[in-house]
This record gives C-alpha cells, structure tokens and sequence, in this order.
C-alpha cells in the first residue's frame, strides 16, 4: 500500500514572540533567531529520503511567507508552487493582542490566559476599533483583497471554522493526487489540523503544543486515515524541550 506523506511546521520564531507578545493576525516578522530556526528545520528536511515538494501551503503572514522562502532555498527547491491563504493564518488573539503575556497574567491571572491560549472554545475579549493594532492589520489585508474577512477574535474552534475547510477543499485533493505537499503555518492552525487528523478530543487538545520550526510528519492512506500520530524530525531532547517552551507563559 503506498502512502501519502505530508509535512507541516511551524514558522521560525516571530519578533513579537520573541518579545512575549501576543501576535494573533498582526504582521510580525520572522526574527533572527527565526530565521535560524528555519534553517534548522530545512537541515531536518533533507535527512528525509528522497524529499522533494510538490507544493507549499502557507497564510499570509510575514514570518510564514519568509520562512517558507528560507527553506526552500536552504533545501534548494525554490521553484516550486507556493499557494498562501487567509485561512492559514494564525488565530486572531482579539484584545490580547500586542499585550505581554506575563503582564496578562498579572492583570488576569494565569488559569484565564492559559484557557485563553489553549482551551478549544474560550475567546478572549475582542480586539475594538480603537486597539493599537486595528488599523494597521485591518490595512495589511486589505492588500490581498476585499474576499478576506478579518475576524475581531477567534478560539481554537472558530479558526478551526475556516481551516478545515481550506483543508478539505485546496490540501486534500493535491495529497489524493500523489503530491508532496508542506504546509507551514502557525501553532493553533496546526493544532487545528492536528485535532481533525487524529480525532483528539476537545479537552485532549489543550494539552498540544506546537515549538516553532520542528517539521513533523503524517502519513496517509488512501482514504486519508494516519497510519499513527504526527512524528517530530530531529533529537527527542530538543523536541521536548521546544514544546515545554512553547506550553510556556513565561520565556525566562
Ligand atoms: O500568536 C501568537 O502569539 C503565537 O503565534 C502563539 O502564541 P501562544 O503560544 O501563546 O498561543
């Protein structure tokens, strides 16, 4: 039986993630440390046989977009079809947004922004007109067109609304059709996909953490069933390490 393999990983680390910032659908750029980051993850690529992409899904964010282009070339595969989407996009963290994520636990305590950050259907308040970062993400998307609807806040469940459909319409049907596909997006995107994959259960899924960068892998029957559970490339040690800094509030 042949199977069909996929990759997915998380964009490198962004500035404002650097920077313990709550990011959502604000633009931030990859940081230095993100783009090493990118580059690690290519070297991870290339310890797989014979991996060559057929086509590239990725969100309309920054950090996303450039670290799709970082390791493309690190993997020497620039020329292949790069489709971006809106539904690929991180969450949208609403009112949270740009706040420090030790400071909201100061202000809302840590039990509230954890089921914020994680819990499947809890939203944090949403973003008003007047938050500091309104304009400028209603702005950069109005580039890409007037089709994009930009939510004022979204929970695991509501972004999961628009990812498995984009899943099921624009990803499945180039996995049936024999090609190689990666998809690098972001963490509650991912966890979105990897809740639907594996069937993991509303309370289950507070506990999955995507780290930044590590690709991981499924593959696929015929009837796009996982043979088992995702599988992380690189030193166990490093993995786990990342995802306790991932489930992390604090980066000290
Ligand atoms: O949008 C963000 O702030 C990050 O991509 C994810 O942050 P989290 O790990 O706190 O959900």
């Amino acid at each position: 039986m042949s199977l069909h393999k996929v990759v997915m990983i998380r964009h490198g680390e962004s500035e404002w993630t650097n920077r313990n910032l709550f990011c959502g659908w604000y633009d931030s750029l990859l940081s230095e440390q993100g783009h090493k980051e990118a580059i690690e993850a290519a070297r991870l690529l290339m310890e797989i046989d014979n991996m060559k992409f057929d086509i590239v899904f990725t969100s309309l964010l920054s950090r996303a977009m450039r670290s799709v282009e970082v390791i493309l070339d690190e993997i020497n595969q620039k020329c292949i079809q790069v489709e971006k989407a809106w539904q690929l996009n991180e969450r949208h963290y609403g009112h949270l947004t740009g706040m420090n994520k030790e400071k909201a636990v100061e202000q809302y305590g840590h039990k509230q922004v954890q089921l914020w950050r994680r819990s499947f259907d809890i939203l944090p308040p949403p973003m008003s007109e007047d938050h500091f970062c309104y304009n400028e993400i209603r702005d950069y998307f109005r580039k890409f067109g007037a089709h994009i609807h930009v939510p004022r806040v979204e929970s695991l469940k509501t972004t999961m609304e628009r990812v498995i459909p984009y899943w099921r319409e624009s990803i499945v049907p180039s996995i049936l059709s024999d090609k190689n596909v990666l998809i690098v997006s972001h963490g509650t995107v991912l966890r979105s996909l990897i809740k639907h994959i594996e069937g993991i259960s509303d309370s289950q899924i507070m506990n999955i953490n995507v780290p930044t960068a590590i690709p991981f892998i499924y593959e696929f029957d015929s009837e796009l069933n996982p043979q088992k559970s995702k599988t992380f490339l690189g030193d166990q040690d490093k993995i786990d390490k990342a995802i306790k800094k991932t489930a992390a509030i604090s980066r000290s």
